[in-house]
């Protein structure tokens, strides 16, 4: 099984390219790569980002897409218009699913996207989307709207779906709730929820990439897409509750918890 990232470089190794190929790893499933941007990175910051060019990076492309058969792809931190483009251009007549990770601000809060690139995000990327995982705050942008309930979310959603999102999962971990419930909207008017408890830590960085990637590798497995979603929260839990304690500021998740079987994840599943 063969799954491309399609992501920026965190020098840290906790989000970006190298938490996607980690998580790929972990779960038996051999990881390529394209790399948009390198970052000047660390738990407690993103110092520098110098991005490819679109040649560059459509050149990457080229080469692993005309030698690999690969099974699923994602897509993280793509910086600007340009790239995406460049992005949509390769795998728009791929028979691959592809998750959409709307990567845009970093937890510390630098800027991982232009901000005039979220209308080519919303218009050129998410059509193509099989699934997409935005946070909060990246839902928001994606639709214009502020969300502080359920029926935001639903209302976000179904804005995204519109787009031709396959599947929406709305990421809990940004509302300050005591559980971390995940929403997930399909085409076909399916919802539910995933919830585990919410763990009280500071070893957050990289817990969306992680958390796509989970989802991408189950789906180069051959799994549904809910399945790989119920199976991605079990691995994001799983890898926040064993952090790893590195680093001075946002500490990375830990990618090895599940495979080394350190704890148990019930996933609290809900229908709608
Ligand atoms: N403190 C926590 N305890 C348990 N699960 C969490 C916690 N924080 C986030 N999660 C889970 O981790 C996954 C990623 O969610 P999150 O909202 O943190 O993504 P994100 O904000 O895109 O991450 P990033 O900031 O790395 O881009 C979700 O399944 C979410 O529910
Ligand atoms: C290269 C890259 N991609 C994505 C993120 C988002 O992760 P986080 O929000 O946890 O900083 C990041 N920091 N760096």
């Amino acid at each position: 099984m063969i799954a491309l990232t399609i992501a920026g470089s965190d020098s840290g190794g906790g989000a970006g390219i190298q938490a996607d190929i980690k998580t790929f790893q972990e779960h038996g499933v051999f990881g390529t790569s394209a790399l948009t941007a390198l970052t000047a990175q660390n738990t407690c910051g993103v110092h520098d980002v110098m991005a490819v060019t679109a040649q560059f990076l459509g050149n990457q492309l080229r080469a692993v897409l005309e030698d690999f058969s690969v099974k699923a792809i994602k897509t993280g931190m793509l910086v600007n218009a340009a790239l995406m483009k460049e992005v949509a251009h390769h795998v728009q007549t791929l028979q691959v699913p592809l998750v959409v990770d709307p990567v845009m601000i970093a937890k510390g809060g630098e800027h991982l996207m232009e901000d005039e690139a979220v209308e080519t995000l919303r218009n050129v990327m998410l059509p193509l989307a099989t699934v997409c995982t935005p946070n909060i705050p990246e839902a928001e942008r994606l639709t214009g709207k502020k969300i502080t309930s359920y029926a935001d979310m639903k209302r976000a959603a179904h804005q995204l779906l519109s787009l031709g999102v396959q599947c929406v999962v709305m990421k809990g971990g940004h509302l300050h709730e005591k559980a971390a419930t995940d929403y997930v909207f399909m085409q076909s008017g399916e919802v539910f929820a995933l919830e585990t408890p919410r763990i009280d830590t500071k070893q957050t960085h990289g817990t969306g990439c992680t958390f796509s990637a989970a989802v991408t590798a189950q789906l180069a497995k051959g799994k549904t897409v809910r399945q790989a979603i119920i199976e991605a929260k079990k691995y994001i839990h799983l890898a926040i509750a064993y952090p790893l304690h590195i680093g001075h500021g946002y500490g990375p998740t830990n990618h090895f918890a599940y495979r080394q079987q350190l704890g148990q994840c019930e996933v609290h599943y809900r229908e709608y």
